[in-house]
């Protein structure tokens, strides 16, 4: 594509330089750049891509897209908005991808790994190749990538999602962040369904207030479009969780049909006679499109609203519940959520990604239901990220567990006893007495400990981390994951 090609995408694009140039590929860092690469400058939170220019060129970027001109002897597009450009010249360089592609996004504070998982899961079943992408990987046709975060940027995605059509991909399920939905990471993505999980508090050090927070996400509904169409496979739709008070607001933002789903208001799909054991969940639903009973073989009212978002989900691509139903069954689990790690111990040890308030009472009141008798709840909140979640978080293990190890999750750059203290100020305010409490740094010893302590019959849950296999401390990621960590516990105590 030549330079000129991509100017004339945007209304206000001033171009200087030599507009036949011919641009191979599209880069946002300088040190990935090729020859022949158009270098976009990005203004980030931490550097600005603008002085990242020179050596873009001097690694062979033939043109660059910047905000302000720069002073180097190459051709350049001059815009408003390198981020929008980003987004536009991405969809445009690689095709459209997202039209080619039957895309459902997934968003929500909790539950958008696992929903996300479910949906990939039946559609696969049903012969309808899908796409993945979200926190723990991507995979499509059998192959599987790294992911740095969960929601690429607007020019990764778009890229990923080329690759997925070439390889005959049909379908892609994505987890849409907020942070992705602000900067405008999915601008540009054609979606033909949105599905919510849930709003509770986090990320706000990010967005600041819960109402900018849920702004961000209603981004996902408002762009949908109507899709008021009579053909089947071009409508629109958004998912809403009924149970949920911002659905309401997700409602209004939207053109699109509206599929409610929950337990306790009415709604299109709903689940009644939930029954949950150490081994599963179980659960009868109704549907717009019939009912039956489910088996799950994961435990947890929480999966039952992840079960539910999936059901309205396929039912919306045509897939019949018996055949969701037989699906559902069979999935064992999503990595790191709720995941048992036995090494024939007499007690049950739990890792689960829980990382905010709402997700951390969750998953306690469930293994509470299963527990026979203590409940030890280790856990950390991450640095450099939402502070005012960190003392609710010690609350809510203070109120659902016997004793509670604070510990690091992912300190980052931040002063890792700060974080426990912030934690510990939690605890201090509901007057928890310090015996149920200790404050261990070093997240090894921490597991160590609860492991040790542990009696037959007690569950130890190991809650923030979940399927991750690292840990960052300060600007240094060094491979720590709490399974395997566990297991050299349990292994110390059994010998
Ligand atoms: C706040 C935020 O979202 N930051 C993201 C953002 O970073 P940034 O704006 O600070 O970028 P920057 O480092 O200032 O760099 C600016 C530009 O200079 C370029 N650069 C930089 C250095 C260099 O040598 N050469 C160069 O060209 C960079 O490639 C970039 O284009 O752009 C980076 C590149 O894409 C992302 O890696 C980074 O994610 C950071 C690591 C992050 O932690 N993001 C989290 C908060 C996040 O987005 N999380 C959500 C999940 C949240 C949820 O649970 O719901 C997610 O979707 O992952
Ligand atoms: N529907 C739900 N409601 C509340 N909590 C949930 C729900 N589903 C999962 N959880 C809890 O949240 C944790 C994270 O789940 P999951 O990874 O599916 O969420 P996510 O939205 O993808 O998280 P992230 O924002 O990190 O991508 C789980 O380990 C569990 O403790
Ligand atoms: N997607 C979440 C993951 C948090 C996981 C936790 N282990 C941490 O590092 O804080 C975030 O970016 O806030
Ligand atoms: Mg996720």
């Amino acid at each position: 594509m030549q330079l000129k090609q991509f100017a004339s995408l945007l209304a206000v694009c001033e171009l200087s330089g030599n507009g036949n140039t011919e641009i191979k590929g599209i880069q946002t860092d300088s040190r990935q750049v090729q020859d022949g690469d158009m270098f976009i400058c990005l203004p980030g939170h931490t550097v600005d891509g603008h002085d990242y220019a020179d050596k873009a060129v001097s690694l062979g970027a033939v043109a660059l897209v910047v905000e302000r001109k720069l002073e180097i002897d190459v051709p350049q597009l001059i815009v408003s908005s390198c981020r929008f450009a980003m987004a536009v010249f991405s969809d445009r360089f690689f095709g459209h991808p997202s039209q080619k592609l039957n895309m459902i996004g997934v968003t929500g504070t909790n539950g958008k790994t696992t929903t996300t998982y479910l949906i990939e899961q039946i559609l696969n079943d049903a012969e309808s190749e899908t796409g993945l992408i979200g926190t723990i990987q991507m995979r499509y046709a059998g192959q599987t990538f790294p992911m740095s975060g969960t929601t690429p940027e607007a020019l990764d995605l778009q890229r990923s999602l080329h690759h997925m059509v070439e390889a005959g991909v049909k379908n892609c399920v994505m987890e849409v962040s907020s942070h992705a939905l602000q900067q405008g990471r999915v601008k540009g993505t054609e979606f033909r369904t949105a599905v919510f999980t849930n709003l509770t508090q986090d990320h706000l050090d990010y967005h600041h207030t819960m109402e900018e927070y849920r702004g961000a996400k209603s981004l996902l509904f408002a762009r949908l479009g109507n899709g008021f169409e009579d053909d089947l496979h071009k409508r629109k739709y958004a998912v809403l969780n009924a149970d949920d008070a911002a659905s309401v607001y997700f409602a209004d933002s939207t053109s699109a049909e509206v599929i409610t789903y929950g337990i306790d208001a009415n709604a299109d799909v709903r689940a009644s006679n939930i029954k949950i054991t150490a081994r599963g969940t179980s659960f009868h639903v109704d549907s717009f499109k019939g009912s039956t009973d489910v088996e799950l073989r994961m435990v947890g009212k929480f999966n039952v609203y992840n079960a539910l978002a999936a059901i309205s989900a396929a039912l919306l691509e045509g897939i019949e519940l018996d055949s969701i139903k037989r699906s559902l069954e069979a999935i064992p689990g999503v990595d790191g959520r709720v995941e048992a790690v036995n090494e024939g111990q007499p007690f049950a040890v739990i890792v689960d990604y829980a990382h905010t308030p709402d997700g951390l009472e969750n998953v306690l009141r469930t293994v509470n239901e299963f527990a026979e008798k203590e409940v030890f709840c280790v856990f950390g909140c991450g640095g450099d990220r939402d502070r005012t979640k960190r003392p609710i978080m010690g609350q809510i293990a203070a109120k659902y567990s016997d004793r509670v190890f604070v510990t690091s999750d992912n300190p980052r750059t931040e002063n890792p006893d700060a974080i426990l203290e912030d934690i510990k100020q939690g605890l201090i305010a509901d007057g928890v007495p310090s015996e149920k409490y200790e404050l261990i740094v070093d997240r090894k010893s921490a597991i160590k400990r609860a492991i040790e302590l542990a009696s037959p019959g007690d569950v130890v849950l190991i809650a923030g981390k979940g399927h991750e296999t690292y840990q960052i401390i300060g600007t240094v990621k060094t491979d720590f994951d709490d399974r395997l960590v566990a297991k050299e516990a349990i292994r110390g105590i059994t010998k």
